[in-house]
């Protein structure tokens, strides 16, 4: 079974000065976007660089997660630790991942030069990091699309599933109608 693991990274957040959108966000997207059942794990944390490594950790060691979002801490300000922790308990750096998701967003935001987000694997888990803005999150696994649904630039869950598969976890089938999973053709299942 598919286990995905959401991670949402804001001092207000944690702190009750305002609701969490992040986590909401994330889970009603995911099950918009993806056939069949998933799990989710999910944790709303400080910005605080150990707790955010002790939780990727947890979430990858102790429950093997095949794929981690985190929402929030990409940006260049002293408390925005999010990319640095997810480097640091990294078995491997995606930078594809990072590249795209900022390609996707100046779409959006001319800021999306100011999130530093990567994209790594610990073990068999991807782990992706998102901007705290609830609405970067559609924006960004979603990518961008013309007013009659054509996509205009793929988002980064069109790699997602692929990216599992070959780190042998489950296969991933999505919702075309909001993400199309691009697989070469000799790692199509019929
Ligand atoms: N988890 C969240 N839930 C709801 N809104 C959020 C969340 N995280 C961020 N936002 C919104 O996006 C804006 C930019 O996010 P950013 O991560 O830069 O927050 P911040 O200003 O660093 O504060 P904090 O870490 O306490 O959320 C915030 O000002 C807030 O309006
Ligand atoms: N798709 C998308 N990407 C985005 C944004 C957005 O609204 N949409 N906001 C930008 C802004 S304003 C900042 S400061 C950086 C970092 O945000 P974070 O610190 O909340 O992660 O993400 C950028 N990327």
């Amino acid at each position: 079974m598919l286990k995905i693991g959401l991670v949402s990274v804001s001092d207000r957040a944690s702190s009750g000065i305002y609701q969490d959108k992040g986590i909401p966000e994330l889970s009603s997207w995911l099950q918009k976007a993806i056939k069949g059942d998933f799990i989710i794990e999910t944790r709303l944390i400080p910005d605080e660089q150990t707790i955010v490594e002790e939780t990727l950790i947890e979430l990858v060691d102790e429950h093997a997660c095949h794929l981690i979002l985190t929402t929030g801490g990409t940006g260049p300000a002293k408390r925005d630790i999010t990319p640095d922790a997810t480097m640091a308990i990294a078995d491997k750096v995606m930078p594809g991942f990072g590249e795209q998701m900022r390609q996707i967003s100046l779409h959006f935001v001319p800021t999306a030069i100011l999130s530093r987000q990567v994209g790594v694997v610990r073990k068999q888990c991807l782990i992706l990091n998102l901007p705290g803005q609830p609405k970067s999150i559609k924006e960004t696994l979603e990518g961008v699309k013309s007013d009659d649904g054509k996509v205009l630039v793929s988002g980064i869950f069109a790699s997602v599933p692929y990216c599992i598969q070959l780190l042998e976890g489950p296969y991933i089938e999505t919702n075309e109608s909001i993400v199309n999973a691009f697989r070469p053709k000799s790692a199509i299942k019929q």
